[in-house]
């Protein structure tokens, strides 16, 4: 196992969560503004403490944070960047290849921006190189904080298609913060949807139902399914 929480909390956001996370499950995690999404994710990388239970963390740990501008006169390109990352943990003076650099730019389709500099870059590209540098040391558990804020539509397709790729191919594990499930609704084994009455780990099917938002929810939520998408009223 990967990752465990026993009746863990960050009071008064969220408490009682029981959940086991195995290699290569792809879990979304959904609910409204400031319920504690990020916060769950900060007591994985152990930056926020809980209140109550336990987190076990037994692997690797791979972190693309919420939306944030690189510093518009970082003197830094992608590929620097990117670098660093790799280098982190070996030994001193041991720069990484300019091929391993070049494969992560490619695998997450930032091959072109490589020599701009990151302040330069617009925030769905400043994205991109985030998530080059979120999947540097292999991580066997990927922690994605609203990867798809600033991509249009047909990035945000194709970011999820990749990250899903790495984690077929590699047995990586991918926790998936985001506002809207539907990006990540063919992909995901798993939903925790996190409300402010409570929250509820399973399927897709058990989760996303009328009658167990309105009770997350506390009030009369429907949940409608069109054309393959489904829409949370
Ligand atoms: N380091 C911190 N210490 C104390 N409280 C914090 C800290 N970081 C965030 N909070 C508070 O915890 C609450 C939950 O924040 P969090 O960012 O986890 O919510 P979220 O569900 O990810 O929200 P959003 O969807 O808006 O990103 C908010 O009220 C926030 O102000």
């Amino acid at each position: 196992m990967l990752l465990s929480f026993k009746d863990a909390a960050v009071e008064p956001l969220w408490s009682h969560l029981d959940l086991a996370v195995n290699s290569g499950e792809f879990i979304a995690v959904l609910g409204p503004n400031g319920v504690g999404k990020s916060t769950l994710l900060g007591t994985i990388l152990g930056t926020r403490k809980l209140t109550a239970g336990s987190v076990d963390v037994n692997c690797r740990v791979g972190y693309i944070p919420q939306q944030r501008m690189f510093p518009a006169e970082l003197p830094l390109r992608a590929r620097d960047l990117v670098s660093l990352s790799l280098a982190h943990g070996t030994l001193r003076n041991r720069r990484p290849s300019r091929g391993k650099v070049d494969e992560l730019l490619a695998e997450v389709g930032a091959t072109g921006i490589a020599d701009r500099r990151v302040g330069q870059l617009s925030g769905g590209q400043q994205q991109l190189i985030r998530q080059a540098q979120a999947l540097a040391n292999s991580p066997q558990l990927l922690l994605a904080d609203e990867p798809l804020l600033s991509l249009d539509p047909a990035r945000q397709e194709d970011t999820v298609q990749k990250l899903d790729k790495w984690r077929r191919e590699r047995g990586t594990s991918i926790i998936f913060v985001t506002h809207s499930i539907n990006p990540v609704l063919d992909f995901i084994s798993n939903v925790l949807y996190i409300a402010p009455f409570g929250h509820l780990y399973g399927t897709v099917d058990e989760v996303m139902r009328s009658e167990v938002l309105s009770g997350l929810y506390g009030s009369k939520v429907n949940v409608i399914k069109v054309d393959g998408r489904l829409i949370v009223v």
